[in-house]
């Protein structure tokens, strides 16, 4: 399979994949500032859910690489500012406040170093949280792949592949993993209105890989699914709270409504660090509203009169009573949500 990284530390830079040119171009950008990071995240360049915690990591690491704070006090008063500053680039993806509270967490239990050695020792943090979403990546691909069978026909939406986290992405990952074992699945790539994640990334990693890979418009999913061509739905997150309530990109709802209509489980596929426990449920996850511009002059063409009314959420909640499973790198958890992800993040 080709492995497109995207997102390295290189040369004692963040190096990011531009995800916004492929499919037709394959090109990185080197950043050595915060603010550089904060940008990469709030354009798309870098996006998923848990590769915007990975680059939001190294964005904090390059933010205080050259304090000249000579006392933990003075440096930690810089770090946190920067962490805020990082953290607000975007608002639904839980992953980017998780990976900046590890960073914090990382620097409250080694206060006692000298600044110099702290700053390596968050370096290291930030590569150690690449590794580990890597290795839950590849856990959730292997609990997952047990759901499928030769032959099925899956649905998904949005990218949560391996260009969205590591080699193997989060939804994707089951599908990979069954590959590497002989069994074969039929995928069908929702395109995600507005910015074509599913089009321009899904498809195009999965075709990459050698995976049968049709591509639909949002649409045509109701269709694909009556017409008895999908057997499972497997979406990736962007946050889930605590009684299991998902937000992923915009259109998700819509295809958990069309899978209960037509008796398809849907599942979502995450790691534990995109559960957040302290927001309640789904009301409570904040909605992050794009401009108007990537409907109305989607790809350089204006396709919508000069000024319309435009409303663009970038994510929707899918209610926990839609979802089927949620395949986590601990194991696949199923209703009552509120009390197996209760068990689940207790033991963690
Ligand atoms: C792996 S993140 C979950 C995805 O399904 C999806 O919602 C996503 O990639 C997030 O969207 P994006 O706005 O491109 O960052």
């Amino acid at each position: 399979m080709t492995y497109l990284q995207s997102v390295k530390w290189e040369e004692d830079a963040l190096v990011l994949l531009d995800q916004r040119l492929l499919p037709t171009k394959q090109e990185y950008v080197r950043l050595e500032t915060a603010e550089a990071a904060w940008h990469a995240i709030k354009d798309l360049t870098v996006r998923g859910a848990p590769a915007i915690g990975m680059a939001a990591a190294y964005g904090l690491y390059l933010g205080i690489r050259h304090s000249a704070q000579e006392t933990f006090d003075g440096f930690w008063a810089e770090m946190r500012e920067q962490s805020d500053y990082l953290n607000a680039s975007r608002p639904t993806a839980v992953n980017l406040g998780w990976a900046l509270r590890r960073m914090e967490q990382k620097a409250q239990e080694e206060k006692h170093l000298p600044i110099s050695e702290l700053k390596a020792v968050l370096l290291d943090e930030a590569k150690r949280i690449q590794d580990s979403d890597e290795a839950a990546c590849r856990a959730i691909g292997e609990y997952g792949a047990e759901l499928l069978q030769d032959g099925m026909g899956i649905l998904t939406h949005c990218n949560a592949g391996g260009l969205a986290t590591g080699r193997y992405g989060t939804a994707l990952s089951p599908i990979y993993i069954a590959a590497e074992k002989g069994v074969h699945v039929k995928v069908y790539a929702d395109e995600t209105r507005p910015v074509l994640q599913g089009a321009r990334l899904t498809a195009y990693e999965l075709q990459e890989a050698g995976i049968d890979v049709t591509l639909i418009c949002d649409n045509m999913a109701a269709m694909v699914m009556k017409n008895g061509w999908v057997d499972g739905v497997i979406v990736g997150a962007d946050r889930i709270a605590a009684n299991g309530d998902t937000a992923n990109k915009i259109g998700t709802y819509g295809v958990a409504l069309l899978a209960k209509a037509h008796n398809i489980p849907f599942y979502v596929a995450a790691p534990l660090s995109t559960i957040d426990i302290m927001t309640p449920d789904g009301s409570a996850i904040p909605i992050e509203e794009r401009d108007e511009s990537e409907i109305t002059i989607g790809f350089g063409t204006r396709t919508a009169p000069e000024g319309v009314k435009v409303y663009n959420p970038a994510f929707d909640v899918t209610p926990h009573e839609y979802i089927t499973g949620i395949i986590t790198e601990k194991g696949i958890i199923r209703a009552p949500f509120a009390e197996s992800i209760h068990n689940l993040m207790n033991n963690e």
